[in-house]
C-alpha cells in the first residue's frame, strides 16, 4: 500500500458524509483539538442560551422560572433528550451530580438488590475513581472487592458476586468491551451490571436497552459538550425502577418534594435517582449541547471515530515506530472507542511541545500520548496535520532534555 498523503486525507473529508456537522461548533483557530474525551468543545448556540437563562430566567424572572421555565424538570427532560444516544428509553435516563456519585448511588442500591452476596466485580485498570468508589463502598457493607482486567469479568462474575463494575470503554486503552456478552454473563451469575458511559456517550453507538443493562452513568463535559462540570447521566433499566433504592436520599429523591414531608417517600421512575436541587445553569448548557446531535446516525458517528483513529495508526505505523513509539490502543477498531493512545517512555515533553503548537491531546502517567477523536468536528486532514506536528517534535529530539514532569497535561 502506497504510503498515506494528507491529499488521501482531503480526499476522506471531501467523501465524509458527516463533514457538515463541525458547523454546529465554534472551535478556536490555529487549534486541533484531540481531547474532546476531556472537555468537549463547544457547540454554537449554547452561549446565548446560557446567556438567556442568566438574564431572562434568573435575573428577571427569578424563582418563578422554576415553573415558569420548567427548571424542576430539567433533569428528566434532558435525560429524555440524551436517551436515544445512549439506546435507552427517555423514561430510564436523568442528568445528576457527578459520575462517581452517581456510581457511589448505583452500587449501593445494586448491593440492596443482592442481599447476602459478599462480592464486587470490578475492572482493574478503569478509571481511579471509579474504584475508588467501589472500596469505599465494599467497606460500607462489608464485602470483598474482586479487580479483574475488563476482558476477564465475564469469566470471573460467580454466585457470589452481587454486581460488576467496569468501563465500556477503557480511558487508557480505549479497549471496548461486547457490552451485550459481558451483561449477559453477569446475568448467568445472577448479578447486576454497572456500566460507565464516560468514554461513550456521544462517541459510539449504544445500546443499553438491547444489551440488557442494568444500570449506567456517563459523563456530560466529554463528547456531549455540556461544558465543563457538566452534570453526569444515570440510567436505571425500567425493570429496576420499583426496586431502585439508592442512598442519598435527598428531597429531590422524594415523592413529593415541596410537601415538606418529615418522612422520606421514594419517587417513581428515574426521579429516584436525584438526590437534591439540580445544577440548572450546568444542567441548560447541556440539553442545548445535545442539538449539536440532532438527525446525527450514531452508528455513522461511531464509525467515524474509528475511521479517523485507523488513520492516526497508519500514520504512526508508516513514519513513527522509530521514535520507539508503540500504539497501546487496540488495531482492532470494532474493539475500540473514539481515541487511540501512543506510549512513549517519557513523553511529557511531547504532549507539551504539541500544545504548544496548538494540537491538544493530553498525556496520562506514566508513559501515554493520548489522543481523542471527536468524531462531528474533526477532520481527516486535522489527524494528518498533528501525525505530522508529532513526527516532527519526535525527529528532532530535543524533547528529551527538556525537565521531567509526571502531572497530567489536560
Ligand atoms: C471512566 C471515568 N470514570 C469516572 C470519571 C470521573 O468523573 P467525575 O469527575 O464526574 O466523577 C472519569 C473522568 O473524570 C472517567 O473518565
Ligand atoms: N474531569 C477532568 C478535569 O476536571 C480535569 C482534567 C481532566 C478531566 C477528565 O475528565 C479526565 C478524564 N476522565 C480522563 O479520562 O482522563
Amino acid at each position: 500500500m502506497p504510503a498515506l498523503t494528507r491529499q488521501d486525507c482531503l480526499a476522506l473529508d471531501a467523501a465524509d458524509p458527516l463533514a457538515g456537522l463541525r458547523d454546529r461548533f465554534d472551535l478556536p483557530e490555529g487549534v486541533i483539538y484531540l481531547d474532546g474525551n476531556s472537555l468537549g468543545a463547544l457547540p454554537k448556540g449554547v452561549a446565548e442560551r446560557v446567556e438567556q437563562v442568566v438574564r431572562a430566567e434568573w435575573g428577571r424572572d427569578l424563582i418563578r422560572s422554576w415553573n415558569t421555565a420548567d427548571w424542576y424538570g430539567a433533569p428528566g427532560r434532558v435525560g429524555a433528550k440524551l436517551a436515544p444516544l445512549l439506546g435507552a428509553r427517555p423514561h430510564e435516563v436523568t442528568i445528576t451530580d457527578t459520575i462517581s456519585v452517581n456510581l457511589y448511588k448505583l452500587l449501593v442500591a445494586a448491593v440492596r438488590m443482592r442481599p447476602g452476596r459478599t462480592r464486587i466485580l470490578c475492572e482493574a485498570g478503569n478509571f481511579p475513581s471509579d474504584n475508588h468508589i467501589v472500596d469505599s463502598v465494599a467497606r460500607q457493607f462489608g464485602l470483598e472487592v474482586v479487580a479483574v482486567p475488563a476482558g476477564e469479568i465475564a469469566a470471573a462474575v460467580d454466585g457470589t458476586v452481587a454486581v460488576a463494575t467496569l468501563s465500556h470503554v477503557n480511558y487508557r486503552s480505549a479497549l471496548m468491551q461486547d457490552m451485550g456478552a459481558v451483561t449477559e454473563a453477569i446475568h448467568r451469575a445472577g448479578a447486576l451490571a454497572v456500566w460507565d458511559l464516560a468514554h461513550s456517550s456521544g462517541a459510539v453507538r449504544l445500546d443499553l436497552d438491547g444489551t440488557g443493562a442494568d444500570f449506567a452513568v456517563g459523563c456530560g463535559y466529554k463528547y456531549l459538550n455540556g461544558g465543563p462540570g457538566a452534570p453526569s447521566h444515570i440510567f436505571v433499566a425500567e425493570r429496576h425502577q420499583a426496586a431502585f433504592d439508592q442512598p442519598l436520599t435527598g428531597w429531590f429523591a422524594h415523592a413529593a418534594p415541596f410537601r415538606f414531608d418529615p418522612g422520606f417517600a421514594r419517587a417513581e421512575g428515574i426521579r429516584a435517582a436525584l438526590c437534591s436541587t439540580p445544577q440548572v445553569l450546568s444542567l441548560i448548557a447541556l440539553e442545548a449541547a445535545l442539538d449539536a446531535f440532532a438527525g446525527v446516525d450514531m452508528g455513522a458517528l461511531e464509525a467515524k471515530g474509528r475511521a479517523l483513529g485507523d488513520l492516526l495508526i497508519r500514520f504512526h505505523d508508516e513514519r513513527l515506530t522509530r521514535f520507539g513509539t508503540a500504539v497501546a490502543s487496540p488495531r482492532d477498531a470494532a474493539r475500540r472507542g473514539s481515541h487511540v493512545s501512543i506510549a512513549l517512555d517519557g513523553g511529557f515533553p511531547v504532549m507539551a511541545r504539541l500544545i504548544e503548537r496548538g494540537i491538544i491531546g493530553d498525556f496520562r502517567a506514566p508513559d501515554i500520548l493520548r489522543f481523542g477523536f471527536a468524531p462531528p468536528y474533526l477532520r481527516f486532514a486535522d489527524i494528518y496535520d498533528a501525525a505530522e506536528a508529532l513526527e516532527a517534535i519526535l525527529a528532532a529530539g530535543d524533547w528529551r532534555d527538556a525537565p521531567v514532569a509526571t502531572g497530567a497535561v489536560t
